[in-house]
């Protein structure tokens, strides 16, 4: 017989959110470190994603992947969040909200802050000892942009694509 009430084991928006900034940093080229984002806003609608790769028109087998040396990916990378912020099309992402799987270094932090997105949720801060994380969590508190922790939930999630 159908079920008449509703399922009570569907996803939070905080895991759908993060799962959807998680799937996003899998399209990522970098063999180091992937890193996805999500914009959503107040109404719960994504705005966008993102995750960090070289430009358009920059080629991912042509440019350098290399951490170190003269010439490396440092140069030529743009970071998930802004690449999500720039991705909009859509006008304004005032008093939106931003999933991101890893913590927002200091030149994200200005995006962000610019682009008036008021809450920010981050799954890893690897680099929190850094001078970058330190500076961008200074601007973030300063200019009243929210951030907390991702909360994992243990709920495994499996696709077969
Ligand atoms: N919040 C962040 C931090 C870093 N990224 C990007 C930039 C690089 O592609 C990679 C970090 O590489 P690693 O130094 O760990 O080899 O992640 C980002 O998009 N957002
Ligand atoms: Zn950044």
């Amino acid at each position: 017989m159908a079920e008449t009430t509703k399922r009570e084991d569907y996803i939070s928006w905080d895991e759908y959110f993060m799962g959807v900034a998680m799937l996003s940093g899998m399209r990522s080229k970098d063999p180091n470190t992937q890193v996805g984002a999500c914009i959503v806003s107040s109404e719960h609608k994504i705005l966008s994603m993102g995750y960090n790769g070289f430009p358009t028109g920059c080629s991912d087998d042509e440019f350098p992947w290399t951490r170190e040396g003269d010439d490396n990916k440092y140069f030529y990378t743009t970071h998930s969040e802004l690449n999500a912020i720039l991705n909009y099309r859509g006008g304004s992402l005032e008093g939106a909200t931003m999933y991101v799987t890893l913590f927002p270094c200091n030149e994200c932090a200005k995006a962000i802050i610019q682009a008036g997105i008021k809450e920010l949720i981050y799954a890893d801060d690897k680099y929190e000892h850094t001078m970058s994380v330190i500076a961008s969590k200074r601007m973030l508190k300063s200019a009243g942009v929210k951030f907390k922790r991702y909360e994992y939930t243990g709920r495994r999630i499996e696709m077969t694509l």
